[in-house]
């Protein structure tokens, strides 16, 4: 009105939506919002569109409807109103109570009051003098506290609690005579503060209720005002400052909202702080923007409309189609499922743990009672003929239980085949022995054509040889087993996994002072034994000979022959003989040494060529003509019962040392002593360890020195493999004196002897070590009087014919085509291959 009156306006309100803002003649901006009011609107009008806000708050919502723009532009005459037409304010609160009562559900209606004045919280129920001058101390301000769910509360705030419309409108009117404001040259009744009327809503009977309690505000704000315009200065300075600077926040954080920033910078001003939770995510927000219609307020309104238009940009909900929300919902779903489900399996792995434990504890405890099997192998007990006074000989030995880290574990007795149960339960002979004899038995039956040699009867032979290889994980000793009840004809390792556990076994003695994880580096490692006639060990991939792992066995018993009767006899001479095997020798004893062994004709010996590996080693390098016997402290193998000679090759494996296959042989003679000091006939053990393929096999395997008429036996019997550790000087010693007394082992200078020994019929291979318990006995127990066994070396065995040796090479290329056109691959077994060889 006054001076501009008639003159055209800059800012027209287009419509119900849109406000055209004229910048010049033929420049303009149309704004739109949700709805645009003209001068001439009624309070009705405006509250129509703020009534939705109410049901909002009253289902819950933390609700905020404010006032923003210019001084003087009508803000608090919109918000209070006048007392013949009240503003949003009383009509809010009335409508609460109104829509509360209307509700099914009671309410419980507080009410606040506050200015932020100055950037502090004035209560304004609170009657308190205004400070006259700018000297005069300020009221207490309010501090602002967040709660745990991220709710915001004014501490000492008071809220009155109100029962109906009068009692609110009285103590809002109480409030607004406490506000603070000035004369300004803008307004002669300008609010120098941002009045903020709070109404809580706690609803105790409506689940459906968003929050149980919310809140709902109210805020006239401060007018934004230029100090040019103004004029103002002192309090009035500050306070429009104060107040540009809390809207200049309220800006900050509306451009946050907006741009969905992950940081809103609520704590910049009281007021922010304040409207913190009735801003963001979950509430509701109205805005009324005031905008001056004159011309001279040009720059003010184009600020106000461009901040409405900003705050009217920002969608904090997330709103989301139905399709949406059931494809969310259906995801939710199969998660849960999913979460049960692997809950389930969580609770079943738990309980099949738990009785894991359960299993490995019993089986700790029955460790001693194991250990005390494992006993046998004592190089100082007499090995008995009957299990009986085996056992008692170990319950004499064995009474101490052995430390824990001397007990097999778990895995070295699955993998010997070992039944878990304590000895008092069980019967003398260990039921350990079962599995052994279970899978050996597969070649029991087997008809043989031609072979009249062939003896089953002598075959299954009730021997107390020492077999069944064990060995534990924690410190690589292997243990015997004495299995003189199983009925054994041939061991057959026809799995994988068997090979590799019995050519890890047989490593294992030889190397058993080299930790667990040194296993599988171990050029000892997979040491297979090929027996020409009876066994063979062909790596199953000619391809990976150089880093085989496994080969599978295959075992062909032969009828006996004519020079069976001698065997025969010096299996008999060999029962009831210790021997002990002391395979605690190292592997870096030097390729010298077994050359200077070689050389003074303890030892004769066969190198070929060697692909990578140039330091060979001395175990298992030796073909042992004749039988040995030697008695080791270290570690034994005792043979007993040994029913016939025989000859073994030995295909070893070496993951390290690539083709062409190494093949060492070495003959040693020896002459068995019986106890009295006599010499015995003397035996031929031929054992030739070679890593093999095909192609060696072919080509290199038959190269050794053994006699042919050895070769040509083809006699299977019982086998005893043992290996001896024995120094260098002793060798050479006893070589240059006539027999050689196996005694105490250096540990430097260790030498490995292999030999196999085999009787008539077919039996498996009979292992017998000692265990780790029974090693540090030795240790301990070791004298320089104990009788030591003796190794007396003859020479070379009688030769075979040429015939013999063709015949073999003949099998051997059969075999080696067999399994070089994959025959091996279709799973056939010994049987199968035997038939061919026949
Ligand atoms: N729509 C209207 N109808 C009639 N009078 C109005 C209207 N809007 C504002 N006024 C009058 O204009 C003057 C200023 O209004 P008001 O105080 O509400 O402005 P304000 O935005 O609150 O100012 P400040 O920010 O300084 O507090 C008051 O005298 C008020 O009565």
């Amino acid at each position: 009105m006054g001076e501009n009156f008639g003159r055209p306006r800059p800012v027209v309100a287009l419509d119900s939506s849109g406000v055209l803002l004229k910048f010049a003649e033929n420049r303009s901006k149309i704004y739109s919002f949700d709805r645009v009011f003209h001068p001439g609107s009624s309070q009705d009008e405006i509250f129509l569109e703020v009534e939705p806000v109410i049901k909002s708050a009253l289902d819950g919502y933390n609700a905020c409807i404010f006032a923003y723009g210019q001084t003087g532009t009508g803000k608090t005459f919109t918000m209070e109103g006048t007392p013949d037409c009240p503003g949003v304010v009383p009509r809010t609160i009335e409508a609460v109570f109104k829509q509360a009562s209307d509700s099914n559900h009671t309410f419980l209606l507080g009410f606040s009051m506050l200015e932020i004045y100055l950037g502090h919280l004035k209560d304004l129920l609170v009657p308190h003098p205004h400070p006259a001058k700018p000297t005069d101390p300020m009221s207490p301000c309010l501090s602002i506290q967040t709660g745990p769910q991220g709710e915001i509360e004014i501490e000492n705030l008071v809220t009155i609690q109100v029962n109906d419309f009068q009692q609110a409108i009285r103590l809002y009117r109480l409030g607004c005579r406490f506000r603070s404001t000035a004369s300004t040259n803008s307004n002669k009744s300008s609010s120098r503060s941002h009045c903020m009327i709070r109404i809580s809503m706690t609803c105790l009977d409506a689940a459906e209720r968003r929050r149980v309690t919310n809140k709902m505000w109210m805020v006239d704000l401060g007018g934004s005002e230029r100090v040019l315009k103004t004029k103002a200065w002192g309090r009035r300075l500050e306070e429009g400052k104060a107040i540009n600077l809390s809207l200049s926040a309220l800006g900050d954080v509306i451009n946050a909202l907006q741009r969905k920033r992950h940081h809103i910078p609520y704590r910049n001003s009281k007021l922010t702080q304040v409207l913190k939770d009735s801003l963001g995510e979950d509430s509701k927000t109205l805005m009324l923007v005031h905008a001056s219609p004159q011309e001279e307020d040009l720059c003010e309104t184009l600020c106000s409309l461009n901040f409405a238009t900003r705050v009217r940009s920002i969608h904090l909900g997330h709103e989301e189609s139905t399709e949406a929300r059931v494809k969310k919902e259906v995801a939710m779903t199969n998660l849960q499922q999913t979460m049960k489900q692997i809950e389930d399996e969580r609770y079943e792995v738990r309980r099949e743990i738990k009785k894991l434990n359960d299993k490995l504890e019993n089986l700790t405890r029955i460790a001693p009672s194991s250990s005390e099997q494992q006993g046998v192998s004592h190089p100082f007990i007499e090995v008995p003929q009957s299990n009986t006074e085996a056992v008692k000989k170990i319950g004499n030995v064995t009474a101490t239980p052995l430390p824990r880290f001397m007990r097999a574990t778990i895995c070295s007795r699955q993998k010997s085949g070992i039944d878990h149960q304590t000895s008092e339960e069980k019967d003398p002979v260990p039921a350990r022995r079962r599995k052994p004899s279970s899978h050996r038995a597969e070649s029991v039956t087997f008809p043989i054509k031609n072979m009249s040699g062939y003896n089953s009867e002598s075959s299954i032979s009730r021997t107390s040889c020492l077999v069944g290889l064990k060995y534990s994980a924690d410190n690589e000793t292997e243990y015997s087993q004495d299995i003189s009840e199983c009925d054994i004809k041939m061991i057959v390792f026809p799995e994988r996994d068997k090979s590799l556990r019995s050519s890890s076994h047989q490593s294992g003695h030889i190397s058993h002072r080299e930790g667990y994880g040194n296993r599988n580096t171990n050029k000892f490692n997979s040491p297979k034994f090929l027996k020409i006639n009876n066994w063979l060990h062909l790596h199953k991939d000619a391809s990976n000979a150089s880093t085989c792992q496994s080969k599978q066995v295959i075992a062909i018993p032969t009828p006996k022959n004519k020079n069976m009767g001698n065997r025969q006899w010096v299996a008999d001479n060999l029962h009831d003989e210790k021997r002990h095997d002391y395979e605690s020798a190292k592997r870096k004893i030097k390729y010298d040494r077994i050359k200077e062994l070689a050389d003074v004709g303890v030892a004769g010996w066969f190198i070929s060529e060697r692909a990578t590996d140039t330091t060979p080693t001395v175990s298992n390098d030796f073909v042992n003509e004749n039988s040995i016997s030697p008695f080791s402290t270290s570690e034994s193998i005792i043979m007993t019962q040994v029913q016939g000679p025989v000859y073994d090759l030995s295909i070893k494996d070496n993951k390290r040392t690539s083709t062409p296959p190494d093949t060492r042989c070495s003959r040693l003679n020896h002459q068995k002593k019986d106890d009295n000091g006599a010499n015995k006939r003397p035996m031929q053990v031929i054992t030739c360890e070679a890593q093999c393929s095909e192609a060696f096999m072919l080509n290199n395997s038959w190269g050794c020195s053994f006699s042919s008429s050895d070769v040509t036996n083809s006699i299977v019997g019982p086998i005893e493999d043992f290996r001896v550790s024995i120094s260098r000087s002793e060798l050479k010693s006893k070589c240059q004196e006539g027999p050689i007394k196996m005694g105490k082992t250096s540990e430097d200078e260790d030498l490995h002897v292999s030999a196999q020994h085999s009787g008539a019929g077919i039996t498996p291979r009979l292992y017998k070590l000692r265990s780790q318990r029974g090693l540090l006995m030795d240790k301990a127990n070791q004298k320089e009087d104990l009788p030591m066994p003796f190794i007396e070396f003859l020479g070379n065995a009688q030769n075979k014919g040429i015939c013999d040796l063709l015949k073999e090479k003949i099998q051997i290329l059969c075999t080696s085509a067999l399994l070089g056109l994959g025959a091996q691959s279709l799973d056939f077994g010994h049987d199968f291959f035997y038939a061919l060889m026949l």
